[in-house]
């Protein structure tokens, strides 16, 4: 009896123990997943890949319906990941806006046919198979054929208003071209094509700036700005899925996608009917190599009831629909040893290091090296000299590394070192706080940077000199003919002839390309010099503004930020630009050599100087005009266009919406509102 009773105490305490654990686990799981989600969706920064997360998930599921008694709504299997933030208004959704239930098998697949097959009550289901667009999801109201509004998830039942930004889109239509019910919500992926994803990161390396780290991230980011003409400059796109109509004449979704596509929304050709689960796997299996061709990133297919009336009998989850499942690609991932981690310099003197690889076969290419990014990376990943390593390629020029197989890390494994020196120049690196990259600080004596400022001068959207390439720059500078730009229309033919692989015809060719380059305009040569921070849109601006390279070095601080999306950080880089002696003796001499430093008199001409000294602050929506074209109006004749008001703004140009924050601060400081037909009287 006693012993019974010394088990029956062991065994509750046992059992108490467990439950306390399985508590402890799911409290725990739920409290990780909702930084997750926030480092996604609020900071668009994610720390763990996808799949990681999608496995913790399905974890926190699987304990929570083993333990009903543990039930939350709050947890995150119970809801949508996004969050609404303070910037934007914040709009209650009509329709609730929901996830979708993911599975990575067929399998999984399957049973969810069997699940619904029980619920509907017949066997025979018809399905439409899309393809799942990586990016933001948004949702667009129409109201008499006009865009009301643009929400995005936010939590599912309210989202952040981000109208102006979105009708930066060129593909959304603000005016549908045909009838259709009076009220309808349309939803959609904003994504971000690779083609324009590419082209921002090589403006973005350009400037020396960290590349944009995957183009879902970066539109999601880009929906969140606070100023539109920025977000216009993002190529951005908008792909429809589902449209939410109290009377949809339609029977089924496939043919509201197709209606949808009539309307003018950009619905992607890739949707097909299934009548089987056969067929949906073809269709997975179609799209699994296909999807390397696509313009844009997906991150799998999307398998829907056809039929809306069945869609309206199976309903909803807490947090995605009943009638829908993604179907998630497995990512192009491979494991590969790392034989070697270098550094490379660049113009700017920021350090990127590499990680050298056993060559691996990944997404149809062969891949010997990849990104890693920074220090931070590395220490957080934990990557070392030896590991076998999983390198990652979706649509970005240069694969990553994404984790380490521990379970093969060599035993004599050492944390890697970071260097503190300059691989090229020995100088010892700097970094300053907030900036993710260390930097070789020996701007006029690292050989990389020297070169690089030098080929940085000569490409194609700088000075666009033919006849010399980057091997060019190398070897004339390892001759000792050039350490820097100007010293290029010092070269004779004479002195290049003799050297290695040249002939007097390529000497001729070189010569006559540097004598050529002092027909480019100043704005291009702005930029060629390789101001930090100031790529070629900055540069123009600065060039339209200044008008010569000497009221642009001779311009204070608060001079450079009153022009129009000039910040801090630029204003700082041409000053310190400026102030630097070498730079000045630089640009003296590419002035004699007669390199345009200075807006020509034919561009001068188009213009008046009837607003000078006039400050405008344009805000809202317009009809005549497209924004950017109005304050190139305004800066055409004289005027300036600043971004906030302030007591110094002569007039604030209002259009459609403007910021309430804005009116009243106007009204406050008694500044004269004017429309934009007022705009065009006062040019007369
Ligand atoms: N790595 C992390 O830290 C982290 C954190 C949170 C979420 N995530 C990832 O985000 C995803 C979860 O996000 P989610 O809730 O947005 O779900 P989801 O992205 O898996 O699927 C739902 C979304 O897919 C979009 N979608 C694209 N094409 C579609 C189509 N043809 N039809 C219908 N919808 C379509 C819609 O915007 C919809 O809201 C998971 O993949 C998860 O791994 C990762
Ligand atoms: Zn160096």
């Amino acid at each position: 009896m006693f012993w019974l009773f010394v088990f029956l105490i062991t065994f509750n305490e046992q059992f108490i123990d467990m439950i306390l654990n399985i508590e402890q686990k799911i409290n725990e799981l739920r409290e990780e997943l909702n930084r997750h989600n926030y480092n996604y969706y609020v900071l668009d920064n994610p720390t763990i890949s996808d799949f990681e997360f999608d496995k913790k998930l399905k974890e926190l599921e699987k304990l929570e319906i083993e333990n009903p008694q543990f039930f939350d709504a709050n947890s995150p299997t119970q809801r949508v990941g996004g969050e609404i933030t303070k910037n934007f208004a914040t709009i209650t959704h009509k329709n609730r806006m929901y996830s979708l239930d993911n599975s990575y098998s067929k399998e999984d697949l399957l049973d969810w046919e069997k699940r619904i097959q029980k619920i509907i009550g017949t066997e025979s289901i018809t399905y439409t198979c899309e393809l799942k667009y990586d990016g933001a999801s948004i949702n667009l109201s129409y109201k008499n054929g006009i865009l009301e509004n643009a929400v995005t998830r936010g939590d599912g039942f309210q989202g952040d208003e981000v109208t102006a930004n979105i009708k930066t889109i060129k593909s959304i239509p603000l005016v549908l071209n045909k009838p259709f019910v009076d009220n309808f919500e349309i939803r959609g992926e904003i994504i971000l094509p690779f083609d324009g994803f590419n082209k921002m990161n090589e403006e973005r390396i350009d400037i020396g700036e960290e590349p944009y780290r995957n183009p879902r991230n970066t539109a999601s980011g880009s929906l969140k700005l606070q100023n539109s003409a920025e977000v216009a400059k993002r190529p951005l796109d908008c792909l429809l899925y589902h449209i939410v109509a109290d009377k949809n004449p339609n029977a089924t979704h496939f043919e509201t996608l197709e209606k949808a596509r009539e309307l003018g929304f950009k619905v992607p050709k890739a949707i097909e009917l299934c009548n089987t689960m056969e067929e949906v796997f073809a269709f997975i299996e179609k799209w699994n190599t296909k999807r390397f061709d696509l313009p844009y990133e997906t991150d799998g297919i999307v398998v829907k009831v056809n039929s809306l009336a069945q869609q309206d009998e199976l309903g909803y989850t807490a947090k995605s629909p009943r009638w829908a499942m993604a179907y998630k690609f497995k990512t192009a991932q491979e494991s590969t040893v790392l034989n070697e981690i270098t550094y490379q310099v660049g113009r700017t003197g920021a350090i990127t290091p590499v990680a050298n690889l056993e060559p691996v076969q990944l997404a149809g290419t062969t891949v010997k090296r990849a990104s890693l990014h920074n220090a931070d990376q590395i220490e957080k990943l934990d990557i070392r000299v030896g590991d076998t390593v999983f390198v990652e390629k979706g649509g970005e020029i240069i694969p990553k590394v994404v984790g380490v197989d521990f379970s093969k890390r060599p035993l004599n494994s050492e944390p890697t070192k970071y260097i503190s020196c300059c691989p090229d120049c020995n100088t010892k690196l700097v970094r300053t706080d907030g900036d993710a990259k260390h930097y070789c600080p020996n701007e006029y004596g690292c050989p990389t940077q020297i070169t690089g400022r030098i080929q940085h001068f000569i490409s194609r959207k700088a000075m666009n000199i033919d006849g010399i390439g980057a091997e060019t720059i190398e070897l004339l500078f390892k001759e000792g003919l050039i350490s820097n730009y100007a010293d290029l229309y010092d070269l004779k033919e004479a002195q290049i002839i003799p050297l290695e692989r040249m002939a007097e015809k390529s000497a001729q060719n070189i010569i006559a390309g540097i004598e050529k380059s002092k027909e480019i305009p100043f704005e291009k040569v702005l930029f060629a010099l390789g101001i930090r921070f100031v790529g070629e849109t900055v540069a123009k601006k600065l060039a339209k503004h200044f008008k010569s390279i000497d009221n642009l070095m001779k311009a204070s601080f608060e001079e450079l930020i009153t022009v129009d999306e000039i910040g801090e950080r630029i204003a700082n880089s041409v000053i310190d630009f400026s102030s630097n002696l070498i730079n000045i003796q630089q640009i003296e001499r590419l002035k004699n050599y007669g390199v345009k430093l200075e807006v020509s008199a034919e561009s001068l001409l188009n213009t008046s100087s009837i607003l000078v000294g006039k400050i405008f602050v344009v805000s809202g929506v317009f009809t005549h005009f497209e924004r950017n074209d109005l304050k190139k109006s305004i800066e055409d004749n004289g005027g300036k266009v600043a971004s906030s008001i302030s007591s110094k703004t002569t007039y604030v140009i209002a259009g459609d919406n403007m910021g309430p924050s804005k009116l009243a601060k106007a009204e406050s400081l008694g500044i004269p509102i004017i429309s934009e037909m007022d705009y065009l009287n006062l040019l007369k």
